[in-house]
């Protein structure tokens, strides 16, 4: 393996893997070291176009060129990929699989038993590299292969190494489907700030630098977010009725039945395609 500069093939190019490949262009990867492979150009051209990347049609190649093949196909296609590269694996890659639900002993099983393999669930902020990952590898990988594998997603964004791959369940329900949860609440802000009466784009900007805004207070604070929360609830004022009614109408056992349910998906996926 190029120590310096490993060969990394993405096998599928869509919005994952095009969000960790532009996050690590902005790190310290280059795009001579990246090939992005897709069975048609619809996703392949905008990579090549915007970033510059090597693309190709063919996985089996990019597999047999590449000192790490990150597996970025929906986890439905994953067992005839897996299939169809198997052969091309023999000087043993190191595999980083980003999908949802698929288990490394089933990963194993297709792949083959010897692989390294290590499974990271990325999320889609690793494009502008505030990305959120947890990574689990299998017993194959040795200290270096965990190393390439954490410099990748930390090129990207924050990176939690996990002691149990149950635990990867648990991250896709923080983390990995995390940022549609913010977005449905930004959608439904922005809708409620035109319906008071702003202008789309004023609601729009000014919901977007609020979120913005929460989340950088929060990770330059030394107070926690409860403490945070305090701080803008003045007694009587008007936030303490928007938080009674959030509070009223069950706000907290909606997130823990919704990143229940994602996690319990999670499972359930590898029941039937693992
Ligand atoms: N989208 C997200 O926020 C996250 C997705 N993931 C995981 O990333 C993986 C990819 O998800 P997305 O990027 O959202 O899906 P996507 O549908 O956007 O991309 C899938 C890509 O695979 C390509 N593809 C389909 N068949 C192929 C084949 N036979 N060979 C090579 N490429 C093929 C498609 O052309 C497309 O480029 C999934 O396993 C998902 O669980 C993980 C964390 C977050
Ligand atoms: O929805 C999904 O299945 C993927 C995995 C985490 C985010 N998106």
């Amino acid at each position: 393996m190029n120590k310096t500069a490993p060969k990394i093939a993405f096998i599928g190019a869509g919005n994952m893997s095009s969000a960790v490949i532009g996050g690590m262009l902005k790190g310290h990867f280059s795009a001579e070291q990246i090939i992005a492979c897709a069975p048609s150009d619809k996703n392949l051209k905008p990579l090549s176009e915007q970033f510059g990347v090597h693309t190709d049609h063919d996985n089996a190649r990019a597999c047999a060129a590449a000192d790490v093949v990150v597996l970025g196909v929906k986890p439905q296609m994953l067992k005839q990929v897996a299939g169809d590269i198997k052969a091309h694996l023999a000087h043993k890659p190191l595999i980083i699989s980003l999908a949802a639900g698929i288990p490394l002993a089933s990963l194993s099983e297709w792949l083959g038993e010897d692989l390294a393999i290590v499974r990271s669930m990325p999320n889609t902020p690793s494009l502008v590299g505030v990305g959120a990952a947890g990574l689990y590898a299998n017993d194959n990988c040795s200290a270096e292969q965990r190393d390439i594998a954490e410099s990748i997603q930390a090129s990207v964004g924050i990176v939690k190494w996990l002691e149990e791959e149950a635990l990867i369940d648990s991250i896709i329900a923080v983390s990995g489907s995390g940022p549609a949860y913010f977005f449905l609440a930004m959608e439904a802000m922005i809708n409620e700030g035109v319906q008071q009466g702003l202008d789309r784009d004023s609601a729009t900007e000014l919901t977007i630098q609020t979120v913005l805004g929460a989340a950088t207070l929060a990770q330059n604070s030394n107070v926690d977010v409860l403490e945070l929360r305090r701080r803008v609830t003045s007694p009587g004022g008007t936030t303490a009725q928007a938080i009674a009614h959030f509070e009223e109408h069950g706000l907290r056992e909606l997130f823990s039945g919704a990143m229940q349910a994602c996690s319990n998906r999670a499972r359930e996926m590898a029941k039937e395609l693992g």
